[in-house]
């Protein structure tokens, strides 16, 4: 997206009711001329703590899913421009839509997926989870020195190159390798 490479995780949340399950729909937010797809690899938290180190982390992960950061790209910018939060670009009722849950032991290579989007048919999005800027371990540790992790919490880890516009009717479909799959309308 442009940016310089961040030297620590860039932090946002989203509320519960951003989540969409598997085939639901997700809604454009009002006022959004261009709402992006993020496909991510979502880690979910399968115990309670704070303050962990890098060591510690990995004994949080409950499973992990496929995901969509959905983002209205217009609304982010105009925020970043003025400083403003991304509470809304990012965090939009439907902004979540989430695949099935995959337990921890089902996905002992979690640093080295394949993750993929593809918009009506067409692959827009494939990347490696070896190629994100922050570690796994990394990223609980950091999140964990500022919020507790609770059970059941989800962290989206970054979307690799190809993010992109969708509109109404739109088919986004995301994936991990074979293993998952998720499909989601744009309304
Ligand atoms: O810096 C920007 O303009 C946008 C950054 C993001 O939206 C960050 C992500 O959500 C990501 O990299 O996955
Ligand atoms: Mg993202």
């Amino acid at each position: 997206m442009n940016s310089s490479l961040p030297t620590t995780p860039i932090v946002f949340l989203k509320p519960s009711t951003a989540y969409v399950i598997n085939e639901g729909s997700i809604r454009i937010p009002k006022n959004c001329q261009e709402l992006h797809h993020e496909v991510e690899l979502g880690v979910v938290i399968g115990r309670k703590e704070s303050s962990v180190n890098e060591n510690e982390a990995e004994d949080l992960i409950g499973g992990y899913v496929i995901a969509l950061d959905m983002t209205a790209r217009d609304l982010q910018s105009k925020a970043k421009n003025s400083g403003e939060p991304w509470s809304i670009a990012k965090g939009f009722d439907t902004s979540c839509p989430v695949g099935n849950f995959i337990p921890k032991e089902a996905l002992p290579n979690a640093n080295s997926l394949d993750i993929w989007c593809k918009v009506n048919g067409q692959l827009k999005q494939k990347g490696n989870t070896s190629d994100m800027i922050f570690t796994i371990p990394h990223l609980i540790s950091y999140i964990s020195q500022y919020f507790t992790l609770e059970i059941g919490d989800l962290i989206l880890t970054g979307t690799p190159e190809g993010v992109g516009p969708v509109k109404s009717n739109d088919i986004i479909e995301i994936g991990i390798g074979d293993i998952s799959k998720a499909s989601f309308k744009i309304e």
